[in-house]
């Protein structure tokens, strides 16, 4: 199996059967529903592969369809969407079972109330199989966290709107933290940098790309990322650079430079060459870039200019040849579907983290507890002494009293909602954690 070292240099690697996900996209396409206007295109296209080992990097100016190829890969796209074109894994259409891919999503889907450790232990009690000890699935949690530099903020509440927690980065970590808790093969991860400083972002990029040291995993890792630094770009094996759902450019990131100065695009001296990337593909600030950067030949130009020499390059070419060889080759069979926790496990879990939710959510649990006690006192004042007697009066009294109070708690239970929509949040991400992804 060919791969690219650091050079930028075809080398031929061997990768165990047994141990690797090759993901393999050809001339994918993905539209959605526009209105009136019919179906609008978002991927137009585009050819590429993942090899266990690598790190690849989907860069685009905001809007140009990272997130769309990341969920069509994974096989998340909307029920509005339609995709045509071949994804397939280790060259075949298969599914990945559960565990041997996972999703780190753009926004963070996480209970407010709990720490770190706490968000930690839930999960991999839920996600890690009951064969295994309670002690060893917390020892994983732990080492976990401290892979993800969250060591310090442990015991701190992850936090949310009116309640101050983790900062907006630490959210991040603990997210991806909890999707490579069951040592996923394949994995995927939507802006995992945004929020975070530049030294957090190069930590956790090495970290993530550093993971199969530890655990001696050739994971292939697909990573959308909007301006990384340029320490963090090279760590970055492939490069898809993308501008309005059409490739830019598919490579060794290291060669992508190069790439840029043959089209008559240089990166300046000293400057980032993502952020030249970036700035020459972006065309979503109307005319001043319209007339091109610094006097130069306007965007729209540049794009298609870049697109064209992309297709009839021998870096295309290259691309080609990678995932006919990879479709071509007889990889055995994944692995099957890993264990999880059980139902009944599942329920007593997921049973607990709600009750910790409600105790420690004031305006959930105890202001309701309050509404409800002087709702009981008010009640009590008001028919007190109703008569013990079997009179008409006495009865209809009862009557009303039972119809307040059942009709005043079920109007309560809508207070329960936002919690629930919090909750319904948690529940769509995971779904696709215990889902299985397949080559479609
Ligand atoms: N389900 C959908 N329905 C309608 N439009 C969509 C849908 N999904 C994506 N789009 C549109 O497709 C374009 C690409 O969206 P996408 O989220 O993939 O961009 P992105 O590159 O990830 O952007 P960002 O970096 O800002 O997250 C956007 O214009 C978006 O509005």
């Amino acid at each position: 199996m060919q791969s690219n070292n650091r050079d930028g240099n075809v080398v031929r690697t061997m990768v165990p059967k047994e141990n690797g996900v090759f993901l393999t996209w050809e001339d994918l396409w993905v539209t959605v529903t526009n209105g009136k206007e019919g179906r609008k295109s978002i991927l137009e296209g585009v050819t590429g592969y993942a090899q266990p080992g690598e790190l690849l990097a989907i860069m685009g100016p905001s809007g140009c369809g990272k997130s769309t190829l990341l969920d069509a890969l994974a096989g998340r796209s909307g029920s509005n969407t339609r995709q045509s074109g071949e994804i397939l894994i280790n060259g075949l259409k298969q599914k990945l079972g559960f565990g041997t891919s996972a999703y780190v999503t753009q926004d963070d889907t996480l209970m407010t109330t709990l720490t770190v450790r706490e968000a930690m232990y839930y999960s991999a009690q839920l996600q890690l199989p009951d064969s295994m000890s309670k002690s060893k699935k917390k020892e994983i949690a732990d080492i976990t966290i401290k892979e993800m530099g969250l060591e310090d903020a442990m015991n701190t509440r992850i936090g949310g709107p009116g309640a101050k927690g983790l900062s907006s980065g630490q959210k991040r970590r603990v997210s991806i933290c909890i999707e490579i808790l069951t040592r996923p093969k394949l994995l995927f991860l939507d802006e995992p940098t945004s929020g975070l400083d530049s030294a957090a972002s190069y930590y956790v990029m090495s970290r993530i790309a550093s993971l199969h040291k530890r655990d001696g995993i050739r994971r292939t890792i697909i990573a959308s990322i909007h301006q990384p630094s340029s320490e963090v770009f090279q760590i970055f094996h492939n490069l898809c650079l993308l501008s309005s759902g059409r490739t830019v450019y598919f490579g060794p990131a290291s060669t992508a430079t190069e790439f840029f100065t043959t089209n008559g695009f240089p990166c300046p001296t000293l400057q980032n060459p993502s952020d030249h990337f970036l700035k020459t593909i972006n065309k979503d600030f109307g005319k001043d870039l319209e007339q091109g950067l610094d006097g130069g030949i306007p965007t729209e130009e540049a794009i298609n200019s870049l697109t064209r020499s992309y297709k009839s390059s021998e870096i295309y070419q290259q691309v080609r040849r990678q995932v006919s060889e990879i479709c071509k080759q007889d990889w055995g069979a994944l692995e099957k579907k890993r264990n999880h926790a059980g139902f009944v496990i599942q329920c007593l879990v997921l049973t607990r983290r709600s009750f910790v939710n409600m105790y420690r959510d004031i305006g959930y649990y105890w202001l309701r507890l309050a509404i409800y006690v002087a709702l009981a006192i008010g009640l009590a004042t008001v028919f007190y002494d109703v008569g013990s007697s079997y009179a008409y009066a006495s009865i209809q009294v009862r009557g009303s009293l039972i119809m307040f109070i059942t009709a005043f708690l079920t109007f309560m239970t809508i207070g329960g909602f936002p919690s629930f929509v919090e909750d319904m949040k948690c529940f769509q991400q995971k779904i696709f954690s215990f889902s299985e992804i397949s080559g479609s």
